[in-house]
């Protein structure tokens, strides 16, 4: 079964694909290196003589990632990284990369983004690890400028991943926190989740909390329980990517009871968001299709969701793509996108008076006059009830 196989039917969902873009959105999941535009890969790739491209087409590479992604194990999706992080060892490249990053996210209505990465993969031209960061946040100070100039308002911040399977995640937290003022919102851990325990870096992660740094850990996707739980009370996660295996922790009876576990509740109870990516759990084999996949469940149960993309490039996808899929498979339309937004904006690493600036001036006032046209279209057309579903 491909990708578009597990796709819905195309729905008459008022909420069109146009509006969903233009309502602002905050994106706390997306790889800087799962995000490059084809075209600039393969022109990078010819500036340093990188042969290894599958392609030298911009359509057909676009294609090749997504596809080669799609194999329902994580680590054959990692293996695709391969060919961006290749082109992501020079300080012009960072920058121009980050740039193109803010450009394009804010093409597709994202006001606030977290954007992440890991310095200790961008090493191979001789850059140090702090270079690496001050191109990256260089080029997105300088895409900023330009979606300004373009009439998007968008602010992004970073976060720095260490690898799951490498050595340098304290190096990697003491990053962060130097560069915190600067640019930096905060610390992942990423990489194969199998065989590689997130506990292996508790010292990285007992740094992090003595300096009171935020965090957020990539768990749940391709291991359960066990790795949320070191997750969340060994690490110190605030927030969860993906996280969706914590339905191991719910079991629902055949009288339609929920009973949640003692780690479902923590989450649920310490707000602690779970950045959810449909799209690519599809692929890694975290989820098997749109209609299954827990985001409706854990939403449903009040858990803080928030909606992600995880690798524009390699999963094939943008945000308002992602809503438009849990649109045509859930009915969801403006509420259900503010929830998500809202969630993000509580959950971002910001600080408090810019998370309550950006709810209140940017995300508030953009959702009140979504929500007013549609149901101005509900009204018209007779079809009560389906939009707010
Ligand atoms: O969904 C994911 N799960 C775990 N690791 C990931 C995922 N997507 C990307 N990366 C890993 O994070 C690194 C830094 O951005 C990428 O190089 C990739 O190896
Ligand atoms: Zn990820």
């Amino acid at each position: 079964m491909t990708l578009s196989d597990k796709l819905p039917r195309q729905s008459t969902h008022p909420l069109d694909g146009e509006r969903i873009r233009r309502a602002p959105k905050v994106l706390l999941h997306d790889h800087l290196d799962g995000g490059l535009r084809p075209e600039t890969i393969i022109e990078l790739a010819e500036a340093i003589g990188y042969r290894n491209l599958p392609t030298t087409d911009p359509a057909a590479l676009a294609a090749w990632f997504r596809d080669a992604a799609d194999s329902g194990s994580l680590e054959r999706y990692l293996e695709t990284f391969a060919h961006t992080c290749a082109v992501m060892q020079t300080g012009e490249a960072l920058f121009r990369i980050a740039a193109e990053c803010a450009e394009d996210l804010a093409a597709d209505g994202i006001v606030y983004a977290e954007v992440r990465y890991a310095p200790e993969q961008h090493l191979e031209g001789g850059l140090t690890l702090d270079d690496v960061v001050d191109a990256v946040n260089a080029g997105f100070r300088e895409g900023e400028r330009r979606a300004a100039a373009a009439g998007h308002r968008i602010r992004v911040g970073t976060l720095l991943c260490a690898m799951r399977h490498a050595d340098r995640a304290l190096e990697i937290a003491e990053l962060a926190v130097a560069h915190r003022d600067r640019g930096v919102a905060g610390f992942d851990i990423a990489g194969g989740e199998i065989g590689n325990p997130a506990s292996r870096h508790a010292e990285a992660f007992d740094y992090l909390r003595s300096q009171g740094a935020r965090v957020t850990v990539h768990a749940g996707e391709a291991v359960g329980m066990e790795s949320i739980h070191e997750a969340v009370l060994r690490c110190g996660a605030h927030r969860i990517g993906h996280g969706v295996r914590i339905t191991d922790d719910i079991a629902i009876g055949t009288d339609g009871q929920v009973a949640l576990g003692r780690l479902a509740s923590y989450v649920r109870d310490m707000r602690i968001a779970l950045e959810v990516c449909p799209t690519s759990n599809l692929q890694t084999g975290a989820a098997t299709s749109y209609p299954e996949h827990p985001i409706d469940l854990l939403r449903r149960l009040g858990f803080r969701i928030c909606l992600n993309t995880d690798n524009r490039l390699v999963s094939g996808t943008t945000m308002t793509q992602e809503f438009q899929h849990l649109r045509d498979t859930f009915g969801y339309g403006a509420a259900e996108l503010e929830e998500f937004t809202v969630n993000a904006v509580k959950s971002a690493f910001l600080p408090f008076d810019e998370r309550a600036a950006l709810l209140n001036e940017v995300i508030r006032p953009g959702y009140a006059r979504l929500r007013a046209w549609e149901l101005s279209r509900v009204t018209v057309r007779g079809t009560t009830g389906t939009a707010a579903a």
